[in-house]
Formats: C-alpha cells, sequence, structure tokens
C-alpha cells in the first residue's frame, strides 16, 4: 500500500466535529508515521443556520455539502462526520468508506434540578430540536412541555445554564468527547429514548474513485459498528431518511448478531409505533428493511402519510 506523504481532512468547526476530525487525525498518525495530516475548518450552511429547526431548512444535507466539495476539488482527501447527520442516501461520485467503533449511542438527559426524566414535573420545559425525541419524549410524558433547542453542543448547555429549560436532551457521545460527561445526570434507557440512526459513531467520506484512500483508512472501520449502522441506516432509507420524520433506530450487536430496534412517530407522541427483528451483521441492510415493512404494516405508513400531508 502507497502512503502518501500528506492528507487533508475537511470539517466542520464546530468544537464537537473538530474533536472528531483530531480523533481521526491522532488516528491516523499512530498508525501511519511519518504521514502529515492537516484539518481545513469550514463553516456549513446548516451551521450558518441557527435561528430555524432543521427539519424546515432541509436537513442534514446542509452538514456536508460544503465538505463533499471541498473533497471534489481535491482541497481535501477525506471528511469525518458524525454518522447521525450523513444523508441516508449517499451523492454519487462520494462514498463512506469507514465507520469507526461507536461511543456512548445513547441520549443523555442534562439539567441543573432534576436528576432523571421521572423526576421532572408538570409543565417542566425540556429543550430539544429532534422531532425524535419529542415524539418519544412526549409519548412517554406527556405532563412535559418541549421548547426548541438548536446550537452546537456549548450553546445549548449555555442555553440550560441561562434558565430558559429545565432540562435538555443531548447525545451522549457528543459530551463526553467534549469532556463534558460530568454534566449528564442520567443516560436515557433506549425503551425512553431509542437512539438516532449511527448516533454515537464516527464515519469517514471520500470521493469514490479515491481507492488508494479506501485502503488506507480500511483499518479504522469497527465491523460491529458498521453492521449496526449499515442496519439503522437501512430502515431509515426505507421510511424516507431525513429528520422531517420522528424516526429512531438502534442496533445492538451481540457476537455477530444483531438486535434492531426502531420506531416512528407522531411529534406529538399521539401515535407512536415500536418494532423489532434479530439477524445477522452479513445481513444488515435485509434486516433494516425488516424492520421498516414492520413498522409500516403497525402503523408507521399512516404516520409518514399524517406528516407528509399539507
Ligand atoms: N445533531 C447534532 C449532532 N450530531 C452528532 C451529535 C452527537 C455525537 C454523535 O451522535 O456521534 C450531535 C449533538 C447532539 O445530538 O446532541
Amino acid at each position: 500500500m502507497q502512503v502518501p506523504d500528506q492528507l487533508v481532512i475537511a470539517t466542520r468547526e464546530s468544537p464537537l466535529a473538530l474533536w472528531q476530525a483530531e480523533h481521526v487525525r491522532a488516528w491516523l498518525i499512530a498508525r501511519y508515521p511519518g504521514l502529515k495530516v492537516e484539518l481545513l475548518g469550514m463553516t456549513t450552511q446548516g451551521d450558518r443556520i441557527l435561528d430555524v429547526t432543521l427539519n424546515k431548512i432541509g436537513g442534514k444535507g446542509l452538514f456536508v455539502k460544503e465538505l463533499e466539495q471541498a473533497l471534489a476539488d481535491g482541497r481535501a482527501d477525506l471528511a469525518v462526520h458524525s454518522m447521525k447527520d450523513v444523508p441516508m442516501v449517499m451523492p454519487d461520485g462520494f462514498a463512506l468508506t469507514a465507520i469507526g467503533e461507536r461511543e456512548d449511542p445513547r441520549d443523555a438527559l442534562v439539567s441543573n434540578r432534576y436528576e432523571t426524566l421521572e423526576q421532572l414535573p408538570e409543565g417542566a420545559v425540556v429543550g430539544t430540536s429532534s422531532l425524535r425525541r419529542e415524539a418519544q419524549l412526549r409519548a412517554r410524558f406527556p405532563h412535559l412541555i418541549v421548547k426548541p433547542l438548536r446550537g452546537n453542543v456549548g450553546t445549548r448547555l449555555a442555553k440550560l445554564d441561562a434558565g430558559e429549560y429545565d432540562a435538555i436532551l443531548l447525545a451522549s457521545a457528543g459530551l463526553k468527547r467534549l469532556g463534558l460527561g460530568g454534566r449528564i445526570r442520567a443516560d436515557l434507557a433506549p425503551e425512553d429514548s431509542l437512539p438516532a440512526p449511527g448516533q454515537g459513531a464516527l464515519g469517514l467520506e471520500i470521493r469514490a474513485d479515491r481507492a488508494d484512500l479506501a485502503a488506507l483508512l480500511e483499518p479504522f472501520n469497527h465491523p460491529a459498528t458498521a453492521a449496526a449502522v449499515t442496519a439503522e441506516r437501512a430502515l431509515s432509507r426505507r421510511m424516507g431518511g431525513s429528520c422531517q420524520i420522528p424516526l429512531a433506530a438502534y442496533a445492538e450487536d451481540d457476537d455477530g448478531f444483531l438486535r434492531l430496534r426502531g420506531c416512528v412517530g407522531l411529534p406529538d407522541g399521539s401515535h407512536i409505533v415500536h418494532g423489532e427483528a434479530n439477524g445477522t451483521r452479513a445481513a444488515a441492510e435485509g434486516l433494516g428493511l425488516k424492520v421498516a415493512e414492520l413498522l409500516l404494516t403497525e402503523g408507521a405508513a399512516d404516520i409518514l402519510e399524517a406528516l407528509s400531508a399539507p
């Protein structure tokens, strides 16, 4: 294998994105001594537009398009993404070449007053702009009030600390990577808040014609995580795969065997459908489609129709 002298990683400039890019840089340097790795920081449309909830402005693609442009131009060799933010269908000419070992996939409760979801009293204000978190929270705890919350992790914590919310929901992985794990009051069980497809996993994207890089990055791939994320993303893709749908998908790998759980709901929590199935790692894609079909026949089709009505 031909190891180049230098690689450039395209990354967003939020503290979490920079941590993730640095993490991959450190991995590359340890794996290929002598290799130089530079970061190319970029501001994406998703970072610029902060006053509207994501699902209203076009969703996940907003965070990756500029990075893909840098790959297309040859300004960068690879992009590092939170798999949660990567669209379910990759644009032509690009490939997800490796998916790294998953950090904690759960959602977390962060609060300065309450230790658990159960402790939150009637009328307590919970911050999240994720339709997935909102639907599940309102289905389980209809007495709580959900208020939108956007911005990077630090901004969200600052809004909590300013007293705008009684509690907020965030991904554990992001908090832990930033050294903010101490802010977590409770890790939410999958039964309370099933995670998003790909949550907690990092993906490396390259141009599809860079076979040289694919070989170099292959050892970053973590087969158990890659299979789980493949199943989760197949489920999501079958459902139309955008963050305008309150959808969760979470696969656990037990020694090569996957258990995939999924759910789809209405944002107000009035209707929510759960489904699950097991399968082998090798059949991860089919497992995702199978659970999607289960959900659709159990009521998700009606939910999708209600969501797409004008
Ligand atoms: N939507 C933003 C985003 N994308 C990935 C993470 C967390 C890290 C991860 O899931 O890998 C977060 C923050 C959050 O949801 O709290």
